[in-house]
């Protein structure tokens, strides 16, 4: 059986794996991982396709259970999972799909700020079938938000969305970030978009973390920063991707 998520007793670290190994039937996922997020930090995983990262980000959210693997994993109790479909209950109106579970006098309130911050104000009443995928994106990061978590774990988010509509979600997402302060894992294939949006990076490779790389620049960053190529050449190289694959 998959270990057991704990709450971590120092604040200071959001997310801290010992030995964390994964495996479906014989097919060993994860081999063994070490890692440590500080509380607050923008961290990105990258890895191929089928490297594992879903199952890493499903085992730090608890949601592997009857999953084989062992090894700890310790994360914040307030913990909210965006996926790459929004996830919207068809049949529940927006604002009440960003409430879905949440109680209290004040839930209504805070959930029309939550999407008066993302941009969907004076959509509260909304069917999900009306919205376009960038809001439908946008409303499943206010149902997020909303809950205030420590951690916020993100599996592909923009991953259906056109480059446009992509590249606004990745200023709305830092500008989240910056204002909430959560710890962010976000997991995605997208090579550019990890180095823009996250300090630090690291590239999932044959269960293990294969490179843990810290981007040191400030924010917001562009795509078209030359210093950011080195660390994308870095980045590729990890990930096997050399001039003759382009
Ligand atoms: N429930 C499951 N049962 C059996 N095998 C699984 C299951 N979930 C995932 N796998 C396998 O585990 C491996 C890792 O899957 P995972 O979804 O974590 O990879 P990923 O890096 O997120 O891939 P992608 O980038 O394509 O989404 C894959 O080979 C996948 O087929």
């Amino acid at each position: 059986m998959a270990a057991h998520t704990e709450q971590l007793t120092r604040p200071a670290t959001a997310v801290q794996l010992r030995s964390l190994h994964r495996s479906f039937g014989d097919r060993r996922i994860l081999d063994g991982i070490d890692l440590e997020l500080p509380a607050g930090q923008f961290t990105a995983l990258l890895g191929h396709s089928g490297s594992g990262k879903s199952t890493l980000l499903r085992a730090i959210a608890g949601l592997d259970h009857g999953v084989a693997g062992s090894g700890q994993v310790a994360a914040p109790r307030q913990v909210s999972v965006v996926f790459q479909d929004s996830r919207l209950l068809p049949w529940r109106r927006v604002l009440d799909n960003v409430l879905l579970g949440l109680d209290g006098k004040d839930a209504a309130r805070r959930g029309r700020a939550a999407l008066a911050e993302v941009g969907l104000e004076g959509r509260e009443r909304a069917w999900p079938g009306e919205l376009s995928g960038g809001e439908a994106q946008r409303a499943a990061l206010a149902r997020a938000l909303v809950r205030e978590p420590e951690l916020l774990l993100a599996d592909e988010p923009f991953g259906a969305l056109d480059a446009l509509t992509r590249i606004r979600m990745h200023h709305l997402l830092r500008e989240l970030w910056e204002r909430h302060r959560p710890s962010v894992l976000l997991v995605t294939h997208d090579v550019d978009e990890a180095i823009v949006l996250a300090d630090r990076v690291l590239v999932l490779e044959r269960g293990r973390i294969g490179l843990d790389l810290t981007i040191d620049r400030p924010h917001p960053r562009s795509y078209r920063e030359p210093v950011l190529g080195e660390y994308r050449e870095r980045l590729l190289a990890a990930l096997g991707v050399t001039e003759d694959h382009r």
